[in-house]
């Protein structure tokens, strides 16, 4: 069975194009079988501030109170998980939406507790859910919540979420999706990146913000051996001609 894990980021849930459905569907008739991590970064914000509580964030990652949690989950759960499943079904994908908490399907732990609150890194992903959903031609829909091992919600940004699912799973292929057409130098996709062409272009700047969790996600899952990794567009289609369309990183250092 080969399985393609797509994150689909909050920043282009509400945008997803026409041919980029089409791009999936073309995969699952190549014998792919899909589940979707997605984050939901902007609505999460959106009803942080109609609380008038202020998003405070940490190196990517969003500082959880309780508070926050509670909202952080609503969003997740509650809205852009809707959103995209009622997506994919609009386009005859069948889906089930899941809080990644569901069934025990994720395990993790407190980062920094102190500091970040109930920001969690994910420890296991217990698989037995999405493949019993895949062999009945499901398409799982999964949000980046999860909890320790003694029940307490946690907060994993979905770019971590969706590398670890993709290295429980053996992925064949871990797509993230975005709003933008790769990783971007003076305005350009870069076609191709090694790590420490990566690391280079964090030094000097050049990938900031929320591009760096998705970066390092993408080399921590390259190098567990998942084949094929791409940062691709929400946009637009981002598999044409039997060709993938986006940054592609690659285990080879160029001389
Ligand atoms: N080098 C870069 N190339 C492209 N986008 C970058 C780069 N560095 C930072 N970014 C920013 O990263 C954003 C994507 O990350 P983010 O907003 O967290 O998206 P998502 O919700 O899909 O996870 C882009 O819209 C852009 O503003
Ligand atoms: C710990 C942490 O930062 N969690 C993220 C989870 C959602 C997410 O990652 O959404 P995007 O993919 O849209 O960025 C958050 O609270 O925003």
């Amino acid at each position: 069975m080969s399985v393609l894990v797509i994150k689909c980021g909050g920043s282009i849930i509400d945008e997803l194009s026409e041919s980029f459905f089409t791009s999936v569907k073309k995969l699952q008739s190549e014998g792919y079988q899909v589940v979707f991590v997605h984050g939901g970064g902007p609505d999460i914000n959106s009803m942080l501030e109609k609380c008038e509580i202020e998003p405070v964030f940490e190196k990517g990652l969003r500082k959880t109170t309780d508070e926050v949690l509670e909202i952080v989950e609503l969003m997740l759960a509650g809205k852009s998980n809707r959103i995209l499943v009622h997506k994919l079904e609009q386009h005859g994908i069948k889906a089930v939406g899941l809080n990644g908490s569901d069934a025990g399907m994720l395990t993790g732990s407190f980062i920094d507790q102190a500091a970040l609150g109930a920001v969690g890194e994910i420890e296991q992903v217990n698989p037995e859910l999405l493949e019993m959903l895949f062999e009945k031609g499901f398409c799982p829909v999964v949000t980046p919540i999860s909890t320790t091992t003694s029940g307490q919600k946690l907060n994993v940004n979905a770019d971590m979420a969706a590398g670890a699912v993709a290295k429980a799973l053996n992925a064949e292929m871990c797509l993230f999706v975005t709003d933008v057409k790769g990783v971007l130098k003076d305005g350009q996709v870069i076609e191709e990146l090694t790590e420490d062409e990566t690391n280079a272009l964090i030094e000097d700047g050049s990938i900031y913000g929320g591009m760096i969790p998705k970066v390092n996600t993408a080399l921590s899952v390259l190098n567990k051996g998942i084949k094929e990794v791409m940062i691709v567009s929400g946009k637009e289609a981002f598999y044409e001609h039997n060709q993938f369309i986006g940054t592609k990183f690659s285990q080879k250092e160029r001389v």
